[in-house]
């Protein structure tokens, strides 16, 4: 049974400092394990709520740290549309230069016109770090999800979710702008040592509670269901107001 822990907090910056906690024992156990941290970052709403107190953790060496992308979309590394610059403004430069450049992996900006060869690009990338595997094992994912339940680039009734045995895969008709966009897999998701949710705000208290409590299989998040590891679900208490089976708990490392 994949084990899933559903934590709340009173407000989104509580949520913020937990993940920053979260991250520092992660990051922590990886390393001693590994000598490194892989951990890729979703877009959207995310890089800021992560970064708020990580940027300034002093206890955490970032020099282990490899940052990947779990979704991203084909667009030039400045367009306000990346995620790679929401990553690099909010965490990267404030951390100036703790993560060495070659240990942050982006889309290949030169590709970003062919989505296809862009996705096959950002595979033999992780694969330069996690070498030859069925899957990668990454430490950590960070991931959203949309009022459709939509994770990474992972839409509903899109082919994107079906796939089995890529790593990374690509979407030309995103029913989110921008329309082309790269994406990790399910089975990368649920391959994963820690897969972590994050959403605040009632607005998506709808989409938590029929992922969470429901399991509703029509929305891509419920398919994230790791095979070894842990999911967790980093929620305020106006995204938690509407579950009821899968209450969640006080959230202690
Ligand atoms: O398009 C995307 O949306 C999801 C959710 O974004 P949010 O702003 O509602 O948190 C995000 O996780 C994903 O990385 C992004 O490309």
């Amino acid at each position: 049974m994949p084990l899933t822990k559903t934590f709340s907090f009173h407000r989104a910056d509580d949520v913020a400092r937990g993940l920053n906690e979260f991250l520092e024992r992660e990051s922590a156990e990886a390393i001693e394990r590994s000598g490194m941290f892989t951990v890729a970052f979703s877009g959207g709403s995310l890089p800021s709520l992560a970064s708020r107190y990580l940027r300034d953790n002093t206890r955490i060496d970032f020099s282990r740290w490899y940052v990947f992308f779990a979704d991203e979309r084909c667009v030039s590394h400045t367009d306000p549309l990346s995620n790679y610059r929401l990553v690099r403004e909010e965490l990267l430069e404030p951390l100036n230069g703790r993560i060495p450049e070659n240990q942050i992996i982006a889309i290949n900006e030169s590709l970003v016109h062919s989505p296809k060869d862009a996705a096959h690009d950002y595979y033999l990338q992780i694969g330069t770090v996690f070498g030859e595997h069925k899957f990668p094992v990454f430490d950590c994912i960070l991931l959203g999800i949309g009022p459709d339940g939509h994770t990474c680039s992972l839409f509903p009734n899109r082919p994107q979710i079906e796939a089995k045995t890529e790593w990374v895969t690509y979407i030309e008709d995103s029913p989110k702008e921008p329309p082309h966009r790269i994406t990790l897999t399910l089975p990368v998701l649920n391959h994963a040592r820690a897969a972590v949710f994050v959403a605040t705000g009632a607005a998506k208290s709808k989409t938590v509670r029929e992922i969470v409590d429901d399991r509703d299989d029509s929305k891509p998040a419920s398919h994230v269901a790791l095979s070894k590891g842990t999911v967790y679900w980093f929620l305020d208490l106006a995204a938690a107001k509407d579950l009821s089976i899968n209450k969640p708990v006080e959230f202690k490392l």
